[in-house]
C-alpha cells in the first residue's frame, strides 16, 4: 500500500479508556474506486471514519491523503485539501435554502471563506468555479425543483441528497460516505448509486461505510470488513460478499 493518490490509513489504532475502537487498521481507497466498509455495530467504522476525517486524532498511525501525511490536520485542513465527508447525522444549514447550502461548499474549496474572512471581493474566475460546481452539484442529484426551498422544509432523503451535494460542489478528491442510503426512496437511492459511480469514474477515491449490503454490492469495488477494532477480511467485493466467513463476522446483518 503506497498511499500515493486517493486516502491511505496505515496501523491506525484509537482507544477510548479500555476499548480499542480501531486495532491497527491499514486501509486504501484510490482514486477512481468506490472502497465500502463494512462490519457489525460497534466493530468500529465510525472511529475509523472520524480518524481518516480528521475529526479523531489516532493513537497511533498515519493517514496519508494523496501521498501527504495529514496525521495532524484537523478536519477543516483536510477539507481544503479535497477530502470531505457527509455524516450519518445530516448537517444542513435548517435556515439556508437549498442552493446556499449547496454554495457554502462550493466555496469551501475555493477560498470563499478565506476571502470573505479576509474582507477581500471574491474574484472573477473563482466566482464562476463556484457558481458552475453548485449548478453541477444541484443538477446530479436533482435539487434544481427544490433549490429555493429553506433546508428544513426538506423530507430527509431530499435532505441527505442535499448533504452529498453540498460535499460534491467542493469538487472532492476522496469522498468519504457515512451510510450514505438511509433514509432513501428507491428512487433516490438509484439516484445516489448512479451519481457514486460516475465520481468514481471521474477519478474520485470514495469510501463508503454502509449496512445495506446489496447496495455495497452494487456499489463498490472493494470491500473491508471490520470485527472488534480489525480489518478481518478484505478484497474485490464480489469474492468478499460471497466469504461465508464474512457473513459470520458481520453477524448476520
Ligand atoms: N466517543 C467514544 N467514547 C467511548 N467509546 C467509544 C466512543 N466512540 C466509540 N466508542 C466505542 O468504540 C467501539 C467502536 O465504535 P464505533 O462507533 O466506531 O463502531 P461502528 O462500527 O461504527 O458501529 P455502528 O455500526 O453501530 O455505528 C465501540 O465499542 C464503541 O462503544
Amino acid at each position: 500500500m503506497t498511499g500515493a493518490g486517493g486516502l491511505a490509513a496505515h496501523g491506525v489504532v484509537r482507544r477510548y479508556g479500555g476499548i480499542t475502537a480501531v486495532d491497527g487498521v491499514d486501509l486504501a481507497a484510490p482514486p477512481g474506486r468506490v472502497t465500502a466498509l463494512i462490519g457489525p455495530n460497534g466493530a468500529g467504522k465510525s472511529t475509523l471514519f472520524d480518524c481518516l476525517a480528521g475529526t479523531v486524532r489516532p493513537d497511533a498511525g498515519r493517514v496519508l491523503l494523496a501521498g501527504r501525511d495529514v496525521t495532524a490536520l484537523p478536519d477543516h485542513a483536510r477539507a481544503r485539501l479535497g477530502l470531505l465527508r457527509t455524516f450519518q447525522q445530516i448537517a444542513a444549514f435548517q435556515s439556508l435554502t437549498v442552493a446556499e447550502n449547496v454554495r457554502i461548499g462550493a466555496e469551501q474549496v475555493h477560498g470563499g471563506l478565506a476571502r470573505g474572512l479576509l474582507g477581500l471581493p471574491p474574484g472573477e474566475g473563482r466566482q464562476r468555479t463556484v457558481q458552475e460546481n453548485t449548478e453541477r452539484a444541484l443538477r446530479l442529484l436533482d435539487l434544481r425543483p427544490v433549490r429555493d426551498w429553506p433546508a428544513d422544509r426538506l423530507p430527509t432523503g431530499a435532505l441527505r441528497l442535499l448533504e452529498l451535494a453540498r460535499a460534491l460542489a467542493a469538487a472532492p478528491h476522496v469522498l468519504l460516505l457515512d451510510e450514505p442510503a438511509a433514509g432513501l426512496d428507491q428512487a433516490q437511492t438509484a439516484r445516489l448509486t448512479g451519481v457514486l459511480r460516475a465520481l468514481a469514474a471521474e477519478g474520485t477515491a470514495l469510501l463508503v461505510v454502509e449496512h445495506d449490503v446489496d447496495l455495497v454490492a452494487e456499489l463498490a469495488d472493494t470491500v473491508y470488513v471490520m470485527a472488534a477494532g480489525k480489518v478481518v477480511a478484505h478484497g474485490p467485493a464480489a469474492r468478499v460478499l460471497a466469504d461465508p466467513e464474512v457473513a459470520a463476522a458481520w453477524g448476520a446483518a
